[in-house]
C-alpha cells in the first residue's frame, strides 16, 4: 500500500523548511530520475526530445535536457516564453553548455513531456491542445515528467491529454493520477525520490493506494475447523434471479462455509448451495440488492433491520429503504450511476454520472463524513473504497470486468468474507482486491470473460 496525496507543493516546502534542502536541489533529482529511467531503456546516441512549458515542469525538462547532452540527441523544445525564475536559469545553464534549443517538433526515439505539471490551473488553450495531440500522434516512447501534461490536480482530462508509457511522479504520488479519467494516460508510474527516500519525504495522508501484495486471501490455517467455521452466506434473490446465484457461487469459491439463497420461486443451483424462504438461524452475513427488482417491502426491511455484517448493492441504492440502514456498518457496493442515486435519496448532491467522474474522491469523502460507519466501494475503472476519513483507491480493475455479472461476482466476494469474520473494509478491500487480480490474471481474449471464469480465477488466487 503507497500514500496519495491531493498536493505536494506542501511536502516540498516542508523538504525546504526542515531538511533545509533547496528548489534545486529537488529540481535536480527530479531530472535524474527520468534521465536514469532514460538511460535504462535507451542506448547512447538515441534522440530524445524534450517539450517545456513556462514553469518548473518545463524547468525540470530543461535540467534533464543537460544531463542527457552529448550522451543523447537532445532536441530541447520550448513551447512557451518562460515564467518560472528556475526555468530561466536552467536554460542559462543549458546554454552556456552549447545546447541549443529546437524550433520545430520531430519524431524521437523519446518524447519526454514537461509542458504541465501540478501547476495546470485552467483548461488548455487550442495551441496547448494541438501541442499535445501532435505529440500523442508520434510512435516514440512517451515519457510523462510528474503528471501527464492536461490532467489537472483533481485527475479530471477537460480537452485532452499527453498519453504517457511512463509517467515520474515526483516525491510521492499524486492522487490525480488514480482518476477514471487519467487511467488510459499515465502509463507505468514511477515515484522519484527528490533528496530524501519516501518515508522522509511523505507526510501522514488518508488516501492509500493498494497492489497486489495487500490481498490477504481467506486461507484457512486452522486444522480443527468445520463448515460452521467459515460462516453462512444468505444471498437475497430478487426477480432478476441470475444475479443472486452468481452471487452466491462466487461466495463458495471464496471459501463461505455455507450459502443460501432466498428465494420463493424455484430457482437451479448446484447441489452444494441451499435455497431457503427466510434467513437461516445460523446466517452469519447478508448480501442483497443484486436482481432484487420489484420486492415485498416488510419483508426486505426486516432483513435489512437485522444486526448481521450486510453487502448491498444495485437496485437498493434507487429505494429510501435503504436510508434506513446508512447509521450501520455495513457494505455499499454502487456503480457511478447508483451512486449518483444514493447521493440523491441522501441529499447530498443531485448530479450526473459525469460530473461524479469528474471528481469522485470529493462525492465519496462527503458521502462518508455524513455516513461515517458506512463501508462504500465506489465502482469504475480504479475502484474506491472508503469509510470515515480514509479512502482507498485500487487500481488494479481492467476492461476485462466491464461485463454485466461482474458486480454479483464482487458482492458475492464481499458476501464470503463478511460471513467469514472479516471486518466491513477489509470485505470491501480483499474482495475487490481478489475480483480484479482474478480478472487480471484471465487469459483469453480481454472481451470474453464470463462471470463463471471470474469465479474459477478467483478459487486460483
Ligand atoms: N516545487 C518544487 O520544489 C519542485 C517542483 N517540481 C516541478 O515543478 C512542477 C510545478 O511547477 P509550477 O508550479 O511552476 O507549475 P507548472 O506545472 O510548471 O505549470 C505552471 C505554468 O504553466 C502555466 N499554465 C498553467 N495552466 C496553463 C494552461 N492551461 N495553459 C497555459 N499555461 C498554463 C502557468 O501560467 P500562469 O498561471 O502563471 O499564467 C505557469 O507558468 C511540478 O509538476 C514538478 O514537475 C520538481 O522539480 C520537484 C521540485
Ligand atoms: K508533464
Amino acid at each position: 500500500m503507497q500514500n496519495l496525496y491531493y498536493e505536494v507543493g506542501s511536502l516540498d516546502k516542508r523538504c525546504y523548511e526542515k531538511f533545509s534542502l533547496t528548489e534545486d536541489l529537488l529540481m535536480e533529482h527530479a531530472a535524474s530520475n527520468i534521465q536514469e529511467e532514460i538511460e535504462k531503456r535507451f542506448k547512447k546516441g538515441s534522440s530524445v526530445l524534450i517539450v517545456c512549458g513556462s514553469g518548473n515542469n518545463g524547468a525540470d525538462g530543461i535540467a534533464l535536457a543537460r544531463l542527457l547532452y552529448k550522451k543523447y540527441e537532445v532536441k530541447l523544445y520550448i513551447a512557451f516564453e518562460l515564467k518560472s525564475k528556475m526555468a530561466k536559469l536552467q536554460l542559462q545553464r543549458a546554454e552556456l553548455l552549447g545546447l541549443k534549443t529546437v524550433d520545430e517538433l520531430s519524431s524521437c526515439d523519446v518524447v519526454v513531456d514537461c509542458l504541465f505539471g501540478t501547476g495546470l490551473n485552467k483548461d488548455l488553450d487550442r495551441v496547448s491542445q494541438e501541442l499535445i495531440e501532435n505529440l500523442n500522434g508520434f510512435d516514440s516512447f512517451k515519457i510523462a515528467c510528474d503528471i501527464p501534461s492536461g490532467i489537472n490536480p483533481k485527475g479530471e482530462i477537460t480537452t485532452t491529454a499527453f498519453f504517457a508509457d511512463l509517467t515520474v511522479t515526483m516525491g510521492a504520488l499524486k492522487q490525480a493520477l488514480y482518476s477514471d479519467m487519467a487511467k488510459d494516460y499515465i502509463g507505468e508510474v514511477k515515484v522519484a525520490n527528490l533528496g530524501v527516500q519516501r518515508e522522509v519525504y511523505e507526510i501522514q495522508t488518508n488516501v492509500f493506494l493498494l497492489d497486489k501484495g495487500d490481498l490477504k486471501l481467506p486461507l484457512r490455517d486452522k486444522k480443527d475447523a468445520h463448515k460452521g467455521s467459515f460462516g453462512h452466506l444468505n444471498v437475497i434473490a430478487g426477480c432478476k434471479k441470475g444475479a443472486g446465484v452468481i452471487a452466491a457461487k462466487a461466495a463458495f469459491g471464496f471459501g463461505a462455509g455455507l450459502v443460501s439463497v432466498i428465494c420463493h420461486d424455484n430457482i437451479d443451483l448446484p447441489y452444494h448451495i441451499m435455497q431457503t424462504h427466510k434467513l437461516a438461524q445460523n446466517c452469519t452475513a447478508i448480501a442483497i440488492g443484486m436482481g432484487l427488482g420489484l420486492y415485498d417491502e416488510k419483508e426486505i426491511k426486516e432483513i435489512l433491520n437485522t444486526n448481521l455484517p450486510m453487502i448491498i448493492d444495485a437496485d437498493l441504492f434507487h429505494e429510501n429503504i435503504t436510508l434506513n440502514i446508512l447509521e450501520k456498518e455495513v457494505v455499499l457496493t454502487p456503480h457511478p450511476k447508483e451512486f449518483c442515486s444514493l447521493l440523491k435519496l441522501c441529499n447530498l448532491a443531485d448530479i450526473k454520472v459525469e460530473e461524479l467522474q469528474r471528481d469522485r474522491f470529493f462525492y465519496v469523502k462527503e458521502f462518508c463524513k455524513k455516513y461515517p460507519k458506512v463501508v462504500l466501494l465506489l465502482k469504475g475503472a480504479n475502484v474506491l473504497i472508503a469509510q470515515k476519513d480514509k479512502i482507498y483507491v485500487n487500481p488494479l480493475g481492467s476492461a476485462v470486468l466491464s461485463k454485466g455479472g461482474s458486480g454479483d461476482v464482487l458482492s458475492g466476494l464481499v458476501g464470503a468474507l463478511l460471513a467469514q469474520g472479516y471486518s466491513a473494509i477489509d470485505a470491501a478491500i480483499h474482495a475487490s482486491l481478489a475480483h480484479t487480480i482474478a480478472a487480471s490474471n484471465y487469459k483469453k481474449n480481454n472481451y470474453s470473460l464470463i462471470p463463471s471464469d471470474l469465479i474459477e480465477e478467483v478459487k486460483k488466487l
